[in-house]
């Protein structure tokens, strides 16, 4: 069958690609339906990724959250029709002390290879997690950014303390506000305080303890860890004000995503004894977790509502491109595609 891929080839420009896939292979095929920008293909798509990276990577199809229905499936084990979250993750190797997404060798969609913007999708059996029907198809478009959050509790968990009595998650936005409230429900008891720039994203996050404006914390304030999920310029303000309010010996756990290196305070984070515990993408123990969390937790899917934003039929390249223009002047939430190309 021909397998139309929409391609960003530079920045605001897409072409479609024509490929001959076979149907006599391993792979399942997914007719994707809800999709949802990243950050990151905002970088490709807006050419602020360094003129290497560009090169490199592009031609590419763009987009690495989202869901759609199993059309094919050449063992017969799945049903035709069946909701499923696809995983971007492609790991080639194992390695007993290397999870998939931190392998050289793994290939991640949308990050030099293609991602969901296709008619259809062709998986690896294990790379799709089904999901319930009845799961808000919106919020599901960004399982993805979820299994992030998770993927980097699951880190936190491993590697830091146990006094857990204060968070502090630096961000008001999309990833800051799933972090805050997984880290709500995992951690009822505990103290969960947010940091931001903006007062109008602030109040969205009414399920936390505390909120606070980044230049008006109180100096006596005090927190066991801190998760940040700002990214850009912004993180390395951010750190450095986290290792100023953390309490010694705790863990700073980052996943904001920088263009170029930040300067951070060393002298302090060894003087405090601090851990950085660096987190990046997922892979598929993230997204079963996820998924079994949303099926326990329909009050945390809710919530999760109130990150869809923008939501945008796609019929053709000119509705993927006003979907990345209206992405941009969004003040608040996450873009999704409704895939109808
Ligand atoms: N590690 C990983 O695997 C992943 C990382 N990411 C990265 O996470 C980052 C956040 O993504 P996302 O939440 O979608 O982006 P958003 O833009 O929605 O969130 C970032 C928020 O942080 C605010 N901010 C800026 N500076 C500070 C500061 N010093 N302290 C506190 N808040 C600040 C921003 O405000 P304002 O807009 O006013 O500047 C914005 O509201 C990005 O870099 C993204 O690439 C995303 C997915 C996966
Ligand atoms: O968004 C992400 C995962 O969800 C990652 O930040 C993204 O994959 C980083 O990739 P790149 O190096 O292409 O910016
Ligand atoms: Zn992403």
């Amino acid at each position: 069958m021909i397998n139309q891929v929409y391609r960003l080839v530079s920045p605001r420009q897409f072409e479609v690609t024509y490929k001959d896939r076979s149907l006599q292979s391993d792979y399942v095929v997914i007719r994707p339906t809800h999709l949802s920008i990243c950050a990151a293909d905002q970088r490709y798509y807006t050419g602020r990724r360094d003129k290497e990276a560009m090169a490199k990577k592009l031609p590419m199809a763009l987009i690495h959250e989202g869901i759609g229905n199993v059309v094919y499936d050449p063992l017969n084990e799945i049903q035709t029709g069946t909701k499923v979250v696809m995983i971007p993750n492609t790991p080639c190797e194992e390695d007993d002390y290397c999870a998939e997404n931190y392998l050289k060798s793994s290939k991640f969609r949308s990050s030099g290879f293609d991602g969901f913007m296709q008619d259809y999708v062709f998986m690896n059996r294990d790379r799709i997690v089904v999901l319930p029907d009845d799961l808000d198809s919106n919020v599901s478009a960004f399982i993805e950014l979820i299994t992030i959050a998770m993927h980097s509790l699951v880190r936190f968990e491993a590697r830091s303390h146990n006094r857990r009595n204060v968070f502090g998650v630096w961000g008001d936005g999309n990833l800051g506000y799933i972090t805050s409230l997984i880290l709500k429900r995992r951690y009822p008891e505990s103290k969960v305080i947010v940091f931001g720039k903006n007062q109008y994203k602030l109040d969205h996050f009414s399920f936390v303890d505390e909120t606070f404006q980044i230049d008006e914390i109180p100096g006596n304030l005090s927190i066991d860890h801190a998760f940040e999920a700002v990214g850009g310029t912004g993180s390395q303000y951010a750190i450095n004000q986290i290792i100023d309010y953390i309490y010694p010996e705790g863990s700073i756990s980052i996943m904001g995503v920088s263009e170029y290196p930040v300067e951070i305070n060393t002298r302090m984070i060894l003087e405090k004894g601090i851990t950085l515990i660096g987190s990046s993408r997922s892979g598929r123990s993230d997204f079963v977790n996820t998924v079994e969390f949303m099926k326990a937790h329909p009050e945390f899917v809710d919530y999760l509502g109130t990150l869809v934003g923008e939501v945008h039929e796609v019929r053709n390249i000119n509705d993927i491109i006003d979907a990345f223009e209206k992405d941009i002047t969004s003040s608040w939430g996450k873009t999704v595609i409704e895939w109808k190309i």
